[in-house]
């Protein structure tokens, strides 16, 4: 057993133990806390050295103090080593430098301002030089002469942000005019366009490079209006875009690299800000731009607009108002932005750049300049796109296909729509062969300016693709719904075709189909909106018709170009905007109202003989601002017309002049008519109205109203086609008229037919009372002038049976037509009709032809249906009971010379 004081020992050893124990790892912890700490110190001072420089960390005076730590100088020592050693290879850095911002910065993008200030560049845009010169740095420490260049990505590459400090505005400013003269001077003048925005000024920003603004190579815009021109760019963008796919590229970039030109300028677009977010759609609209902008050739130059990095994207940011760091570089190297050149001379060469640019544009764009090198080359399977004008040299083009199926131009009289037309039709003539493309060409213009793309008297030529081509139609409303009807009927015959082919588009109807004949219609509708001039039938046909025509052709390659001075006077549509929905390529001529959307006011600024083009509906991020050339001059549209005329035997197209009586003699249907000949459709394919005279009763026809000459033409017109119908001897002929008056000009008649022939039973007195009845041997054509006139006659009772010559003349009517006896009459009013058939003989007229008499008058004679129809000189409307189920207008031909 342990003693007590030996148990006590134990304790106190167990004890002294543990104390030891412990004061050990008391003294391992604070060693290792005080380690820690200057471990701590180390790293705080390396940051501190870091992050104020080499240099400045020498001569910092608490820096120096803190090397008087021992830890802290081994510390000094190991940054300066490690200095030394990544510095090692610098010696040759700056030359190295040098080279390679030489290499990537050429000429202008690199040298001092001194090598090229007021000379304007020559360079065509290939390839931008990779690198852009902004300032020179030097690393710290190292003597002056290891100066070397700082240069940032800009154009096709990235775009640049400039963070500014307070007193640093007019360096940045030098920095970014300086840029941009770099850029200006580097290309041949219009390659490169700068879009200013700032949003503390609308003017004085940049002032130096104000003088660019006459030659649109400087746009500045309105603070209060960035929404206008992000979305000018956004549209901008998109475009290029679809201009790159269609060239098989991905970026406008690789476009002009294939090509060794730029074929769209870049746009430059600065932006002032006062370093805040741009509220948030704008942001978003800011950043989009920045992420799709680059591969469009759209570069952004932020100063103060804070831009996150979604896109390649360069930052300068200024410590003080004379330094600067660059994302190039990394933070430890500071560079100094170059020496501007002084105001005067920046101002100088801003307008050398401006005048050579104007200078270049003196010599103006043709319509030659229009065509393509070799002519009719193109399909139009996918689409019909030819240039129409120019900005700034470079092609501004119309697209008509299934995106963009119709256009509608406007403009104010004389502001160069007829010419606008001129130049897309030109472009077009000369792209695609009349296999390709067929137009229809209408004027309600008074005037005739499409008459020229058909054959006249002094000039043989014709338009090889023009099929129809309609002038003077203004008082014809009807053609212009004819030629709705023709393209509704043409529709229906393609998607008939479509339909069996199994297909649903133009394009795969030729695939299926490779030998029919399916080219893309045109058809151009100057004044249109003469069309719905009343409100009537026509212009409720012609609205359904247009809509259909409208909806319905985009598919089938039936495209419509509708031209109009006023579009929002055409009543018609108001509340039916489907016509214009459809119209998704619109042209604004200057001054045009309402073609573009409500809040594109670009045609208001619109210089003459420029046009919108816009195949956005309107809306004024798709607007395309061109220079039109005239291609209504002697020389121009003329010119290429006989060229194109004289390459091939075409068809030629078919003329309908308003103003113009046609001849008979002239009438295709004249040459072998099938019945008599009454005057011209108003119609699409011109042909004569004929009457069927087949021997069932009602077979007669009435002529109605005073309009002397147009009856006289009408009565001649059926004469001398059935007598040409009819070899002589075959046909009998009766010719009656009792009006002295007009007896020359019904003797004639009689003249002619017995020197071609035929017998003519010729009377103008009262034997006309003693009608000869109906023989039943030969046909027999009873031409009765003015009937009106001989019931002094006719009425007259015969004893002893009481009957009177009007007995007679009702049985003939009722009876001849079935023994091939048909009557031809004219009487100078309804009324007067009426009064020879008596009750219920209308029947017995069963075709008739209304001249000066109004529309309700006539619904009598057509078994109660409302005919619509406002007289008018030198129109008259055929209806034919057993044919018709609206009447025809027509024109009476001119009978002069029936030979
Ligand atoms: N781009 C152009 N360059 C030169 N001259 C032009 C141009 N466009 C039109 N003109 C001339 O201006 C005149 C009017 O042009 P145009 O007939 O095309 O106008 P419009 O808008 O059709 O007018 P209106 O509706 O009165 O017929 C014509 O004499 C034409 O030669």
């Amino acid at each position: 057993m342990l003693g007590k004081g030996e148990r006590r020992q134990r304790a106190q050893d167990a004890l002294d133990e543990l104390r030891k124990a412990l004061r050990l790892a008391l003294g391992a912890a604070v060693a290792i806390l005080r380690n820690a700490q200057t471990r701590k110190d180390q790293l705080e001072f390396e940051q501190s050295v870091t992050r104020l420089g080499l240099a400045k960390a020498r001569v910092d005076l608490e820096i120096i103090e803190a090397r008087q730590r021992p830890e802290l100088a081994v510390t000094w020592d190991k940054v300066i080593a490690e200095r030394d050693e990544l510095y090692a290879g610098w010696h040759d850095g700056p030359d190295r430098l040098r080279a390679l911002v030489a290499g990537a910065a050429p000429g202008s993008a690199g040298s001092p301002w001194q090598d090229w200030l007021g000379r304007t560049g020559h360079d065509a845009g290939g390839e931008a030089p990779a690198m852009w010169r902004v300032g020179t740095a030097v690393v710290e420490e190292a003597p002056r002469e290891d100066e070397f260049p700082v240069a940032v990505p800009l154009l096709d590459r990235a775009h640049l942000r400039v963070n500014s400090v307070p007193d640093s505005r007019s360096v940045v400013d030098s920095l970014v005019e300086t840029l941009l003269l770099r850029l200006m001077s580097y290309f041949r003048p219009g390659l490169v366009k700068v879009h200013l925005w700032d949003i503390g000024h609308l003017t004085g920003s940049l002032p130096n490079l104000q003088p660019l603004t006459s030659a649109g190579l400087l746009t500045v815009h309105d603070p209060t209006r960035l929404d206008d021109l992000l979305a000018d760019l956004a549209g901008h963008i998109r475009r290029v875009h679809a201009k790159a796919m269609r060239e098989g590229e991905t970026s406008l970039r690789s476009v002009c690299v294939a090509k060794g030109e730029r074929v769209e300028p870049w746009r430059v677009v600065v932006l002032f800000g006062n370093g805040e977010r741009l509220p948030d759609e704008q942001q978003r609209e800011l950043q989009r731009v920045a992420r799709t902008g680059i591969d469009a050739g759209v570069s952004l130059i932020c100063v103060d607009v804070p831009l996150s990095a979604n896109s390649p994207l360069e930052t300068i940011a200024f410590t003080d108002p004379r330094h600067a760091t660059t994302s190039m570089t990394g933070p430890g190297v500071r560079f100094r932005p170059d020496d501007a050149p002084d105001g005067s001379l920046a101002s100088r060469a801003a307008a050398a750049i401006a005048a050579d640019l104007i200078a270049r544009r003196g010599k103006p764009r043709t319509f030659e300049d229009l065509l393509p090198p070799e002519f009719g080359t193109l399909s139009s399977k996918d689409e019909l796109r030819a240039p129409v004008g120019f900005a700034d040299g470079v092609p501004v083009e119309v697209v008509i296909g299934d995106a963009t199926p119709h256009a509608l131009i406007a403009g104010p009289s004389g502001s160069g729509k007829t010419n606008f037309l001129y130049a897309m039709l030109g472009g077009l003539a000369a792209r695609y062969g009349p296999g390709e493309l067929e137009l229809y060409l209408l004027d309600f213009k008074e005037g005739v300016s499409f008459a020229g793309l058909a054959p006249g008297r002094k000039d043989p030529s014709w338009l090889p693709q023009a099929r129809l081509v309609g002038v003077n139609v203004n008082t014809d409303r009807e053609f212009g719904l004819a030629l709705l009807r023709f393209l509704t009927e043409e529709l229906a015959r393609r998607a008939e075709a479509a339909k069996r082919q199994e297909v649903t588009k133009l394009a795969e109807l030729r695939e299926a189909d490779p030998d029919g004949h399916w080219p893309r219609i045109v058809a151009v509708i100057d004044e249109f909106q003469a069309l719905f001039g009343g409100r009537d039938r026509i212009t409720q046909q012609a609205t359904v018709l247009l809509e259909d025509v409208a909806r319905r052709g985009r598919s089938q390659g039936i495209h419509l170009v509708l031209a109009s001075q006023d579009i929002a006077g055409i009543e018609a549509f108001w509340g039916k905007p489907a016509v214009f929905e459809q119209c998704t390529l619109r042209i604004a001529m200057p001054k045009a109202k309402r073609v573009l959307s409500e809040t594109n006011n670009a045609a208001f600024t619109l210089p003459r003989w420029h046009a919108v083009i816009n195949h956005d509906s309107g809306v004024a991020h798709g607007n395309q601002v061109a220079h039109i050339p005239d291609a209504s001059a002697r020389g121009t549209f003329d010119k290429l017309q006989q060229r194109l005329w004289s390459a091939g035997n075409w068809p030629a197209p078919t003329l309908f002049d308003g103003a113009h009586q046609p001849l008979l003699a002239e009438a295709a249907d004249f040459a072998d008519p099938a019945g008599p000949l009454l005057g011209q459709i108003i119609d699409v394919g011109c042909r004569a109205a004929t009457m069927a005279l087949d021997a069932v009763p009602g077979r007669n026809l009435a002529v109605i109203g005073t309009a002397t000459a147009d009856a006289l033409s009408i009565m001649e017109s059926m004469t001398f086609s059935l007598a040409r119908k009819h070899s002589p001897g075959s046909v009998d002929f009766s010719i009656w008229c009792s009006v002295p008056a007009l007896r020359e000009r019904v003797t004639r008649l009689a003249k002619i037919l017995r020197a071609i022939g035929h017998s003519v039973d010729h009377r103008t007195d009262e034997e006309i009372a003693k009608l000869v009845p109906s023989s039943g041997e030969r046909p027999r054509y009873i031409m009765f002038f003015a009937v009106d006139a001989a019931h002094q006659w006719l009425e007259r009772k015969q004893p002893p049976a009481m009957r009177s010559g009007l007995d007679d003349l009702r049985a003939l009517l009722k009876n001849g037509p079935a023994n091939h006896v048909h009557t031809f009459g004219w009487w100078r009013g309804v009324g007067r009709l009426k009064d020879t058939l008596g009750f219920g003989g209308t029947d017995d007229i069963g075709a008739w032809v209304a001249l000066d008499v109004q529309g309700q008058e006539l619904s009598a004679l057509a078994a109660g249906q409302i005919i619509d129809w406002a007289p008018r000189p030198r129109r008259a409307i055929y209806f034919d009971k057993s044919t018709h189920s609206s009447p025809d207008v027509i024109i009476p031909f001119d009978t002069v010379d029936p030979a």
